[in-house]
């Protein structure tokens, strides 16, 4: 039986109200459970076809728990117990939140920043590499691979017999892990996409080697999906996903509340999944993550929906409430409940719904492609700085040519942020995209509420490149109501990628441009605020956007 649990107020539950029938009409969730491709319309009809696997995962994930447990038991026999993924986006969010919700450690690796890979870099006598990329292609997990490779070999370890790589079958990472040969190849399901692939080998094979239960919760997922793919008003698929898409103009942010759920950074997951899926073709909606007594502030702005995900005990069924008795502050809510297997089944089928009533394909991100683009060009010849940068103790505030919103005319911080703030419309938002070390660094985030209060806006903060592959698509292909903070920073010790022209410092910067670049042409105003000293300079923004007036 499910434990999922649902429970939507105000515009949420209208929004609910108004579609549920005509997707009832449609035989939307049984369509969904039969893969039909048809649901989105013409356009997404060929994509479709090859991205819905996620429907029926559990076949071939039960297939893998035991592969899984043994090599658990070899490298634990080894002495090997800590596990290092390296992957973007949908290739490490889901083990993420698998692995902090099951309390399990797992090491991280989504960025390019020189100094957090560095710190990665230790007990590497116990630590396997698992390499994760559907493409098999993607620069950041290339990057990764090739440094962590190249530290085994310089400790004495043989690389190969360290590294697990989990992709998509015949990649290029496939064809280069059979030809140099690894510790062992998992090749996943080809018709599940990134931010789809939680309960395939993408999510498991990271979770179960780290430890993690992977057996309750596809046990878990399995049970939702029985009610999550029955044509049934109550279907809380069904309502989430019409909530969330049908209720404009509130539709377009959603606020996720972190009020301290044991599913832990559950948010950071249904960031990508809702942003990446719908925010494009000039519409979408934008997950804003808040943390718990934060949201009176965004919730006064009155065009957001607040998510609230709560923990419940497991009920006997699923269980929709859509008028819960108890008395909430909160005008627009969807409180939201369950194991995080269910938790994973009910996002992935509400986002599913949510594309078709905005009529997006939400399998497609097509605007993470031209910043990656933007970034290449600039890796292989990079733009010279337009001029001399604007100094502001340990911040330069960068005009690069035409690439981004020149700042000419403020000469401090705190009137170059004062003047992209004056920017947001009322209906829009603020991002803040920081190129920096999201471990050692974190305090940055602070600036996240402060901007959010000095622009009365919901106001996210991505941490890149990280971000890229989540919320990036929405920046660009979404509504263009954003106003865009950028914040790079100087490494002390760069590290040069093996057997690349390029080093990791390289790297970060030409994608923090190439991102800069597309945001520009699109129209969008940008900010680059440059670290030359990260301490100095992350102690000075908080101080002075602590005190804009
Ligand atoms: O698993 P891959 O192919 O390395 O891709 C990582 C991420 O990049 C994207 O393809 C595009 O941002 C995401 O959808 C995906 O989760």
């Amino acid at each position: 039986m499910s434990s999922l649990s649902l429970s939507l107020l105000g515009a949420a539950r209208a929004g609910a109200e108004a579609q549920v029938p005509g997707l009832l009409d449609h035989e939307f969730a049984s369509r969904l459970a039969a893969k039909d491709h048809t649901l989105w319309g013409p356009a997404a009809e060929s994509e479709a076809a090859e991205r819905l696997g996620w429907v029926s995962p559990f076949e071939s994930a039960q297939a893998l728990l035991s592969q899984i447990g043994q090599l658990r038991e070899n490298l634990a026999a080894e002495g090997v117990t800590r596990v290092l993924l390296a992957g973007m986006g949908g290739s490490s969010l889901a083990p993420e939140v698998i692995c902090a919700s099951d309390d399990v450690d797992l090491v991280v690796l989504d960025s390019t920043d020189p100094q957090q890979v560095a710190a990665t870099l230790t007990d590497l006598d116990r630590t396997v590499l698992v390499v994760s990329s559907k493409s098999g292609s993607t620069v950041e997990t290339d990057s990764q691979r090739r440094i962590v490779q190249r530290a085994f070999a310089d400790a004495g370890i043989d690389p190969q017999s360290r590294t697990v790589v989990v992709t998509d079958p015949g990649s290029p990472l496939a064809q280069q892990s059979e030809q140099d040969g690894v510790r062992a190849l998992f090749t996943a399901d080809p018709t599940v996409g990134g931010r789809y692939s939680a309960l395939t080998a993408f999510g498991l094979v990271p979770s179960g080697l780290a430890g993690a239960d992977v057996e309750t919760l596809l046990e878990d997922a399995e049970d939702a999906a029985e009610v999550l793919f029955a044509d049934d008003a109550a279907n809380p698929g069904l309502q989430l996903g019409a909530a969330i898409s049908a209720t404009s103009p509130l539709r377009d942010k959603l606020v996720i509340v972190d009020a301290g759920s044991t599913l832990v950074g559950l948010g950071a997951w249904i960031e990508q999944l809702i942003a990446e899926s719908t925010g494009k073709d000039g519409t979408g909606v934008l997950p804003v993550i808040v943390a718990d007594g934060e949201p009176e502030l965004t919730r006064e702005a009155g065009d957001v929906l607040v998510v609230e995900i709560v923990d419940v005990e497991a009920e006997d069924g699923a269980s929709v409430d859509a008028d819960p008795e108890e008395t909430v502050v909160t005008p627009h809510v969807v409180r939201t409940g369950g194991s995080l297997g269910a938790q994973f089944m009910l996002w992935e089928t509400a986002t599913a719904v949510a594309g078709a009533v905005l009529g997006v394909n939400p399998f497609d991100q097509p605007d993470v492609e031209s910043a990656k683009a933007a970034a290449r060009g600039l890796l292989d010849s990079p733009a010279p700085a337009a001029g001399e940068p604007i100094r502001d103790g340990a911040v330069e505030i960068r005009t690069r040519g035409d690439q981004v919103l020149l700042t000419s005319g403020q000469a401090t911080v705190a009137e170059s942020v004062q003047a992209l703030l004056a920017r947001v419309p009322d209906n829009g938002y603020v991002a803040v995209m920081a190129y920096l070390d999201r471990i050692a660094e974190s305090q940055l985030g602070d600036l996240r509420p402060q901007l959010a209060a000095q622009s009365g806006r919901p106001t996210t903060f991505g941490w890149g490149p990280r971000f890229l592959h989540s919320t990036g698509q929405f920046h660009k292909g979404g509504p263009a109501v954003g106003v865009f903070l950028q914040i790079t920073a100087a490494a002390d010790h760069d590290l040069q990628v093996p057997d690349r022209p390029f080093t990791l410092g390289s790297l970060i910067s030409a994608q923090a441009d190439g991102d800069a670049q597309v945001l520009a042409d699109h129209g969008r105003p940008v900010l680059q605020l440059h670290l030359s000293d990260r301490g100095a300079g992350i102690s000075q923004l908080l101080e002075v956007v602590g005190e804009l007036g």
